[in-house]
């Protein structure tokens, strides 16, 4: 019987507020959000392509994304449900379907340059269930940090503690780059 094979991945979305509301479309903020496994490595291996679905009224608001980094980066005025589909190397596994609500507003923090920035970022696990070899070798194969998940899965008290732990690193890394800016 083959092994499952559990895999960490992160959802996250930025926000920074222009501070005024743009004459031409009203838009307010800069937003990003995006995809990735937790694990450092080369997603690609596994992932053939993310689909980002925005709100109808966005310019083609299906968004395909073929290689890492997964993202999208929009402006806009509003917060709102996308659709997160996450299509596999291996045309077996089915794809993923997971909602990722857009966070304008809140949880926001205040960076060093006086910048409100928002945050939210949530830890998930994908799970295959009977990987076929060659899924399974790309999957155990992947290099990078690998973190204790056996104590998260399922275990939503641990996943949202992880959720505010990334999200807390994730806080340092903007930081970090906003200052080597
Ligand atoms: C819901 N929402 N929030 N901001 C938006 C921006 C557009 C594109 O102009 C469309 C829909 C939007």
């Amino acid at each position: 019987k083959k092994k499952r094979v559990v895999r960490p991945v992160v959802y996250r979305n930025t926000a920074t507020p222009f501070g005024f509301k743009r004459e031409s479309d009203g838009h307010t903020h800069n937003w990003t959000v995006f995809f990735r496994p937790f694990l450092t490595e080369d997603a690609s291996r596994w992932i053939r392509k993310v689909q980002f679905k925005l709100h109808d009224s966005y310019q083609n608001p299906l968004r395909v994304i073929e290689k890492p980094p997964y993202e999208v980066a929009e402006t806009g005025w509003g917060e709102f449900e996308i659709q997160i589909r996450v299509f596999f190397v291996d045309p077996n596994e089915k794809p993923l379907t997971a909602f990722h609500y857009l966070r304008l507003f809140q949880p926001s923090f205040q960076l060093p340059n006086g910048k409100t920035q928002v945050i939210t970022e949530f830890y998930d696990e994908i799970i295959f269930q009977e990987p076929t070899v060659t899924m399974f070798k790309t999957l155990t194969a992947g290099e990078g940090k690998k973190p204790d998940v056996k104590k998260f899965h399922n275990d939503l008290s641990q996943v949202n503690k992880r959720t505010a732990e990334i999200a807390t690193l994730a806080t340092e890394e903007i930081k970090a780059e906003i200052e080597d800016l």
